[in-house]
């Protein structure tokens, strides 16, 4: 490893006559906790999708762990160490919370369907891994209360913990967190941040976020995007006092 999480240059996305990304260069050394920032529509979507090898890039380099992330499928990537959240939260609503979390580690099994109809020892042996981890998730989660509830019945903060245990099920090396703390109230906000700051250790995490109070608390970095372009790189704080990025952000609502 290079010590680099991320190591992107000149990552350019086109969608037919759109251009999303216009050459965008990233680096985010292991074990940060780095902001991606910017106005509707400056491309931060678009760039956590093709660091996550869900979308592909037009043109540039994008090294995610020192994976190639371009060349390779997105499941790959995901089961390589790559989590990624998304701004609406995807559980199985009519699920447990406990289920939620075992459901996330069916991509890890190592039995076969003849073992599991069997009962076999591999079979075992794999659900007795995923019980045990599910547990430490949910502790470390503040969920392990709710581990019965089905995940319809949380509140929306509660939700979203949810879809971080999720996540933290196949023990991702880097986490992507797409405006995770949108839509919650303070407390929630409070409790979010804790928990990143507690999954941050041994990790490395990207945040998109519109809620720079949060951006401020966690990041060590911000990227500041503006219309499918970087406009600075810096600590939230000399970032925010950029007048490019002040310039970028006046007339916009920054909350939405
Ligand atoms: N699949 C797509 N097809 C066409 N255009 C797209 C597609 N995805 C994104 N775009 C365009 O690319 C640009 C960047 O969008 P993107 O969603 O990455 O911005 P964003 O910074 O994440 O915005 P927001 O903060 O509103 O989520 C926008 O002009 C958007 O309309």
């Amino acid at each position: 490893m290079t010590g680099w999480a991320v190591e992107a240059a000149g990552v350019e996305k086109r969608y037919g006559g759109v251009t999303a990304l216009k050459g965008v260069d990233l680096r985010i050394p292991e074990g940060a906790i780095h902001g991606l920032i910017g106005p509707n529509g400056a491309g931060k979507s678009t760039l956590f999708d093709i660091l996550c090898g869900i979308t592909k890039p037009s043109g540039g380099r994008v090294s995610v762990l020192g994976m190639d992330v371009a060349a390779l499928p997105a499941h790959h990537v995901a089961r390589r160490g790559v989590g990624r959240t998304f701004q609406r939260t995807a559980t199985f609503r009519d699920s447990t919370v406990r289920e939620n979390l075992l459901f996330a580690s069916y991509g890890r099994m190592r039995h076969s369907v003849l073992q599991r109809m069997a009962r076999a020892p591999a079979w075992r042996e794999d659900m007795a891994a995923f019980e045990t981890r599910a547990d430490a998730v949910l502790e470390t989660c503040g969920l392990a209360h709710l581990s019965d509830q089905p995940a319809a019945a949380l509140a929306y903060g509660t939700q979203r913990r949810l879809a971080v245990a999720v996540m933290l099920m196949n023990d991702p090396k880097i986490l992507f967190l797409d405006e995770p703390v949108a839509g919650m109230n303070d407390a929630e906000t409070a409790e979010f941040i804790a928990l990143v700051r507690d999954i941050a250790r041994g990790r490395t995490i990207v945040i998109v976020e519109h809620d720079m109070a949060a951006i401020g608390a966690l990041c060590s970095e911000v990227l500041v995007m503006v219309d499918g372009a970087q406009v600075v790189s810096d600590t939230p704080e000399r970032a925010l006092a950029h007048p490019d990025v002040v310039a970028a952000y006046l007339g916009t609502d920054a909350d939405d």
